[in-house]
């Protein structure tokens, strides 16, 4: 087969290397001409994908992986095209963007040709596939979806750092506008995935047909936004057990041990483009779904609350000298998208602290491009706020921050034990050292 993947970012490359491996000819298409340079010497454009690198290395030189700015090098005459292209959120409105996304499939609808399989990866509100890529498709083509080509959603469901170990774990859910769709874009993905045996599932792991574009295009908003309600409750028992000197962690693990309770963790925020975005998307449809509203208040709450725990401890930030560890989202992946350090920053600027940032994945310059002023561990400074779960940060200890007396420690990840003579406070924990 020959198969075109649009958009060679953390998703659309790893999945490039993916059905090359399989044995097809594979074509990635991506705006950005760095991107597609390093890509065709070899390399990975961005850290932190496992086996990435080296599998690049050895498909590209054989031949087995290309990459283009040119849809006409890519669209005409693939058997399939798979569509990962991001989509946002308007910060102002809370209305998606689909700026990148429509750009993409205008570029496909120009170059696509007959017998075609159109399958969109990226998030989608329900009902964007049929009410908006199928007619600009059919439109800018001038073809009949259905007859002169297909077109399916099939939501992108892996974890950035593991994707080839998601991709066999994971069912590929998918959902067509007629079954010869839903039929075409089984044989195709059945032809480029492998499965793990999944005895915990109900059916056998593997391509599962949802019946409608509407039902996978919900499955994914659904599991996405659940985990950030999960995450809301968590951080509102975190925030009571603190208050009432109750360590919400050991809590978390008792109620966890019953096979009904899948509490998350609580935290300093929830970031990414992922799980913070997916419920706005779902709310842009289900105005009315208070709880899913609700907990998106809660988790945007808390980085202020943390702060405001830095500015108890410490009576006061005005004057104080303040590094926020973590730039990046979460713990290993390097990736500023809705980054808890952003409003953690503010607020601690707003309260008349003195802010630095650290990061182990960033540089003086890029931290600096982001407004901020870079930390190197050594330096004195008040109080330190963990913002991301880097697993550096969980060996830090005070000679690494001289002159400290506070850390607020907001994804749990220090020991007690290492920070002996400072006042560390976890949050959902508080200052409990058990
Ligand atoms: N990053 C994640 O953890 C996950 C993401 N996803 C889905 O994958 C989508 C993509 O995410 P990432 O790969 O992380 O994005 P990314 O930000 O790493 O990469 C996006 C790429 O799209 C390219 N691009 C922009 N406009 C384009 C166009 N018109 N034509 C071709 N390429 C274009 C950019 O140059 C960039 O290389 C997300 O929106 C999400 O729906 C799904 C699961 C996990
Ligand atoms: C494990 C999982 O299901 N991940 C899905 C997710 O991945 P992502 O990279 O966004 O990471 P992740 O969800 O762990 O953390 C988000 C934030 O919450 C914070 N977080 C997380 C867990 C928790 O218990 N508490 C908490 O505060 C955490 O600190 C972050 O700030 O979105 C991807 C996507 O849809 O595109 C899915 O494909 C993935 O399967």
């Amino acid at each position: 087969m020959k198969i075109a993947v649009v958009a060679l970012g953390k998703i659309g490359l790893p999945l490039a290397v993916q059905f090359a491996e399989t044995g097809h000819e594979v074509v990635g298409v991506d705006v950005n001409a760095d991107v597609v340079a390093t890509v065709n010497r070899g390399e990975e454009p961005f850290p932190g994908e496992a086996h990435l690198a080296e599998k690049l290395a050895e498909l590209v030189p054989a031949g087995r992986l290309r990459a283009t700015t040119d849809y006409a090098d890519a669209v005409p005459g693939a058997d399939a095209v798979v569509v990962v292209v991001p989509l946002f959120v308007d910060e102002a409105s809370a209305e998606p963007d689909f700026g990148w996304m429509d750009s993409a499939t205008t570029s496909i609808g120009e170059h696509l040709t007959r017998g075609t399989l159109v399958s969109y990866e990226t998030t989608l509100p329900v009902g964007t596939t049929r009410s908006r890529w199928k007619p600009m498709l059919e439109r800018i083509s001038g073809m009949t979806e259905g007859t002169d080509f297909h077109l399916v959603f099939s939501p992108e469901r892996v974890l950035t750092g593991r994707v080839f170990a998601d991709l066999r774990k994971y069912p590929k859910l998918i959902g067509g506008l007629s079954d010869a769709g839903a039929a075409a874009a089984r044989v195709f993905y059945e032809s480029v995935l492998e499965f793990d045996e999944r005895p915990d599932l109900d059916r056998p792991n593997g391509v599962w047909d949802l019946g409608s574009v509407e039902a996978a295009e919900l499955a994914k908003l659904a599991e996405t936004t659940y985990r950030d309600v999960n995450i809301g409750l968590a951080n509102q028992f975190g925030r009571f057990a603190a208050a009432h000197g109750i360590d919400i962690y050991s809590v978390i693990e008792a109620s966890n041990s019953q096979p009904y309770s899948h509490i998350h963790r609580p935290g300093i925020a929830v970031g990414g483009h992922c799980i913070p975005v997916y419920p706005r998307l779902y709310l842009w449809t289900d105005p009315d779904a208070t709880v899913v509203r609700a907990a998106r208040e809660a988790n945007t709450a808390m980085p202020a609350y943390t702060v405001g725990l830095a500015g108890g401890a410490l009576g006061g930030l005005e004057g104080r000298t303040v590094v926020v560890l973590g730039a990046a989202y979460r713990g290993g992946v390097k990736e500023t998208a809705f980054s808890g350090v952003f409003p953690t920053v503010a607020a601690l600027t707003q309260a008349g602290a003195t802010v630095l940032v650290h990061d182990p994945l960033y540089t003086a310059d890029e931290l600096a491009g982001y407004g901020f002023t870079a930390y190197e561990l050594g330096t004195p400074v008040d109080a330190a706020i963990i913002q991301a779960d880097h697993r550096e940060y969980a060996d830090l200890t005070p000679a690494d921050l001289p002159g400290i007396g506070v850390l607020v420690d907001g994804r749990r990840i220090t020991e007690p034990e290492a920070w002996v003579g400072v006042d560390r406070i976890v949050v959902g924990a508080g200052r409990r050292s058990d």
